[in-house]
């Protein structure tokens, strides 16, 4: 693969819910520039963009895809991403490094969930929409479009017209060449011919869309345009090309990804009139083939083959192989080794890679996803990627016991890989918990800790870390006695146990006339201690209570630490039982983001939850309810606001206190 000029490459992510064809999109895409002599299929698991194992399987994306093709003296360094929510932090780097979007639509469809939320991620990206599976019954190239119209703010102009729907669908009127465009399935050739005469009227009303939208592209042209004078086709051509590289209209095409059909024209488009690296707003402005280098990760994998590769963006200045650069994050060198051009498995050795392009490398030491590579003389810190926090919490654990560290050491290793996934270990209920983006996530993470790494694992609920803690205030006696020939055991303790709102434990003692010698206050203390990592009500550590040792006795021969130890653990066990033990839970602060539409269920379903709504804001289009809720009630709550908002809502928690669980729950957790 050649060395291209920033200005002959184009960065373009695909977007789209999952299935709508962006994959076969990618897969048209490479075959229609000859990088591939046969056009895969999804359904066959033989496409160059989803090659991993677990995506061949479930027929999805779960990477995002670096997909080079060649076209017309250029490179477009196509971003197959994920459509799945569960994968958002796959679209977020690729989003940070395209410089403009083709977003998929299934004509049968039209705008889905997860379209509408990426259409929102990709900011001030330029894009342009592909109504795919034209082919398909029930395609309607209308219903997408009005659809489009109504939850995009922009202006949305199709620069074509399906020829036909359907099993029908053979081609497009081209508006702006004026002429009929028919593909062949399959091989994706093109031929011209006359634009069918039924179409006539539809192109007339189209027509005008596309002038107005030509003309909102340029200021001059504007002017002419609002002064009510007619556009001659080259300017139409640069108001097009101005507003696309502005992303002021949102241009659309259509066709089938599948038969490779109308993939061409929407191609000549991406060379024609999307913008080019130079355009990304981090460096507008700037020459940036004269900048100090700065490239930034995007992307990291355990490559089976060749280990470690981070995938970069070069924004300014050439990355060159065999050089050494400077990771300005970790503040450490590296040393760059081969740069690899990557198609799907397969890659390429490049010599060099000027500013805007995207590849990878191999074998870097310190480097993990959003560092920047720079100059050492003259360092650049590019802006990091905002990866979404993840929601789904599992406790997991080795299948075989003694695999603890080589899991614990595995998932440290997949973290590198996905940001959108954290781990922690609870000291209290000594669970490994994983924190995902939802069920599938956690499916291809344990999946993965198998293939790659050999350890089994299983996953089950997080257990709620409950506690206990006492209600009233009691004394009691603890007393062990033991005479077995020669030495004896004694220890004689009177305690105070009270409730202590604001501490987790206080001891003291008021010990007159050295009824207990001072010397077996630490063991008595120790006792209490050890005691309360065992509640009496369900086994839970107990918790917010002051101990008094105000009394006692002792013997000069038989006393020792041990015994004022045992005596303690009586007394405190049995003062606990006297005392109104009750359970405690963790409450978490919510905060819930939702369309307004949503208001209402979401706190239907908090009050389900036990929770307390403390108050909603407006914040843009959105909702956002902070509500107090037991963690124990939260644990599925990823899927549970996914499926009450179609994957609209977002929601992150926190610890915030413990609370008294209600008798009724407290019961069903003490009996378990
Ligand atoms: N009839 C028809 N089917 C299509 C077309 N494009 C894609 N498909 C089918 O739709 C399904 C999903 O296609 P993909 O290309 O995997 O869609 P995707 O958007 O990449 O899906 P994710 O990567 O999972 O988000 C597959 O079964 C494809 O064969 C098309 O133009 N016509």
């Amino acid at each position: 693969m050649n060395v291209y000029p920033t200005e002959k490459i184009r960065n373009v992510a695909i977007i789209a819910h999952g299935g709508a064809g962006k994959t076969s999109l990618t897969e048209a895409m490479l075959y229609q520039t000859g990088a591939i002599k046969r056009l895969g299929r999804v359904d066959d698991g033989n496409t160059t963009a989803d090659f991993y194992p677990e995506e061949i399987k479930r027929k999805i994306t779960i990477n995002t895809t670096l997909v080079p093709c060649e076209y017309r003296g250029l490179k477009i360094n196509v971003l197959d991403t994920p459509g799945f929510a569960d994968f958002a932090g796959e679209v977020k780097g690729a989003l940070r490094v395209a410089d403009s979007v083709i977003v998929v639509l299934s004509a049968v469809a039209g705008v889905e969930v997860q379209t509408e939320i990426y259409w929102e991620e990709c900011g001030d990206l330029p894009r342009i929409a592909f109504i795919n599976k034209m082919d398909r019954e029930n395609a309607s190239f209308e219903k997408a479009l009005e659809e489009m119209r109504e939850k995009f703010s922009q202006p949305i102009v199709p620069l074509q017209i399906p020829i036909g729907a359907e099993a029908n669908f053979k081609g497009v009127v081209d508006l702006i060449k004026m002429r009929a465009l028919l593909f062949e399935p399959g091989t994706g050739k093109m031929t011209e011919a006359e634009i069918p005469a039924e179409l006539a009227d539809q192109v007339e009303a189209y027509k005008e869309q596309i002038v107005e939208a030509a003309a909102e592209g340029d200021d001059e042209l504007l002017n002419k345009y609002l002064e009510g004078e007619e556009l001659t086709d080259e300017e139409i051509q640069r108001g097009i090309k101005g507003a696309a590289t502005n992303g002021t209209a949102v241009f659309v095409f259509c066709g089938s990804a599948l038969n490779n059909m109308g993939i061409q024209p929407m191609m000549d488009f991406i060379v024609d009139c999307m913008p080019d690296p130079s355009h990304h707003s981090d460096v507008k402005g700037k020459d940036v083939s004269a900048e100090p280098l700065a490239a930034l990760v995007f992307k990291t994998i355990a490559d089976p083959y060749i280990g470690r590769l981070n995938f970069f963006r070069v924004f300014t200045g050439t990355m060159k192989a065999d050089s050494v650069v400077y990771n300005a994050n970790k503040e450490k060198e590296e040393r760059i080794g081969n740069l690899l051009v990557m198609r799907g498995k397969e890659q390429f050795a490049v010599p060099e890679l000027k500013a805007g392009d995207i590849a990878a490398v191999a074998k870097l030491s310190v480097t993990t996803t959003g560092d920047t590579l720079t100059d050492k003389a003259r360092p650049v810190i590019l802006k990091g990627i905002e990866f979404p926090q993840p929601t789904l919490a599992m406790a997991i654990e080795p299948k075989s016991k003694g695999d603890e560290d080589k899991l614990s050491s595995a998932l440290q290793r997949l973290m590198e890989e996905d940001p959108t996934i954290t781990m922690e270990k609870n000291t209290e209920t000594r669970q490994t918990i994983l924190k995902t983006m939802g069920e599938t996530h956690t499916d291809i993470i344990v999946e993965r800790l198998k293939s790659k790494f050999g350890v089994d694992v299983g996953t089950t609920e997080m257990k709620i870390p409950y506690r206990e803690t006492i209600r009233a205030m009691v004394q009691v006696e603890g007393k062990h006695k033991k005479q077995t020939g020669g030495h004896g055991q004694y220890g004689h303790v009177w305690l105070k146990l009270e409730p202590l709102p604001d501490a987790e434990f206080a001891f003291e003692e008021s010990v007159f006339g050295g009824a207990v010698p001072r010397n077996f206050f630490p063991a008595v203390e120790k006792g209490v201690r050890e005691a309360m990592t065992e509640g009496v009500l369900a086994g839970y550590p107990v918790t917010n209570v002051k101990v008094t040792l105000y009394d006692g006795s002792y013997h000069p021969v038989d006393s020792s630490e041990m015994s004022f130890k045992l005596a303690a653990i009586l007394a405190f066990r049995k003062g606990m039982e006297q005392a109104k033990p009750v359970l405690l839970e963790p409450i978490m602060n919510v905060e819930v983001l939702i369309p307004e539409q949503y208001l209402g269920d979401i706190i239907g379903d908090l009050n389900s939850k036990r929770g307390r709504v403390l108050g909603m804001e407006p914040q843009g289009k959105n909702q956002l309810v902070k509500a107090q809720v037991p963690l124990a009630e939260m644990a599925r709550y990823s899927i549970d606001l996914k499926s009450i908002t179609q994957g609209r809502g977002k929601f992150q928690m926190s610890f915030s206190h413990y609370e008294e669980v209600p008798a009724n729950i407290a019961e069903k957790i003490a009996k378990k």
